[in-house]
């Protein structure tokens, strides 16, 4: 890898989802792990079919892998910190046994994510009071992550009160920068505003986490037509890895690098595995990566 401050990563997301735990349940972790390491990559999130950490670490040590971080949902308007805080308490418990970097916490108080909603246009939307609650919240999150030596980054994600960019910018400008960091996705930000350099420029300096998801623009547009659901959206071919959809990496790398990003990178790629095999797939993106993004030749 040529630059040694960002540590390129694969989301189990391709073999296994979260969101629609049925698909993809017959790849197994050590099956997950091993293509990881066929495509080249130096490391993984944590899926929810993951087991206990001593577990993992085994498999990952077998492999040389290392784990980014993990998802986690935030109920802090519905729940309430205290609630909120425990469940967060035992979510960084895991990833710091696991020597994880990131927690990665999406607010998911009225999320239409899981929903048949149309995730083009019904989007929640929280109240000033509400604001006020989920920013001060996670304020006292951030400090519990860094209790475990992790940083908290707030995952912004269709479907949610924290999609568009007046929203991030809204979450940046009234949470701690010492605490609360930001999760870039690129997949999520281009299908919500129809770009994805804007978030970039503008918030870099609290940009900690990466995501790397594609988005194919003719899918995209047949299912904003068709009204349909976060999980149709995916189901039907909307996220891809990068180099098969329209996103250009290469300037959103270039970015990263010229405000001396350190951090993980990880590929991040929502499809059904049935249809997208999903090592074919990480090869792609892994090529993807090495000759447009890093420029090296086969034989550098
Ligand atoms: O980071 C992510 C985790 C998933 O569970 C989510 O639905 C996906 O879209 C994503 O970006
Ligand atoms: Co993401």
């Amino acid at each position: 890898m040529s630059n040694q401050k960002i540590s390129w990563g694969i989301a189990p997301i391709g073999w296994r989802n979260d969101d629609i735990p049925e698909i993809g349940k017959e790849n197994t972790l050590s099956h997950l792990l091993s293509d990881i390491v066929v495509a080249g990559f130096q490391g993984t999130e944590v899926g929810g079919f993951f087991p206990e950490a001593k577990v993992l670490n085994k498999e990952l040590k077998l492999r040389n892998l290392r784990i980014a971080g993990q998802w986690f949902s935030s109920f802090l308007i519905r729940d309430g910190l205290e609630e909120v805080a425990k469940e967060f308490h035992k979510h960084c418990a895991y990833l710091q046994e696991v020597n994880a970097a990131v927690a990665v916490v999406s607010e998911q108080t009225y999320s239409i994510q899981g929903t048949d909603k149309n995730v083009f246009t019904e989007k929640p939307t929280f109240t000033d009071e509400e604001w006020i609650g989920l920013c001060q919240g996670l304020n006292e999150l951030g400090k519990i992550a860094e209790q475990y030596d992790l940083k908290l980054v707030f995952h912004h994600h269709m479907g949610t009160g924290v999609q568009t960019i007046e929203e991030i910018d809204r979450l940046m400008e009234h949470t701690d920068p010492k605490h609360v960091h930001l999760l870039y996705d690129t997949g999520h930000i281009y299908v919500s505003d129809g770009d994805y350099t804007a978030l970039l420029n503008k918030h870099i300096k609290r940009i900690k986490h990466v995501h790397f998801k594609d988005v194919r623009a003719t899918i995209l547009k047949q299912c904003e037509d068709n009204g349909h659901s976060f999980l149709q959206s995916f189901l039907n071919g909307m996220f891809t890895v990068p180099g098969d959809g329209c996103i250009d990496f290469t300037e959103v790398y270039q970015v990263l690098l010229d405000y001396n990003y350190q951090g993980w990178v990880v590929i991040e790629a929502e499809q059904d595995p049935s249809i997208a095999h999903p090592l074919e797939y990480a090869l792609i993106a892994r090529k993807y990566i090495d000759e447009k993004i890093l420029k090296k030749t086969a034989l550098a």
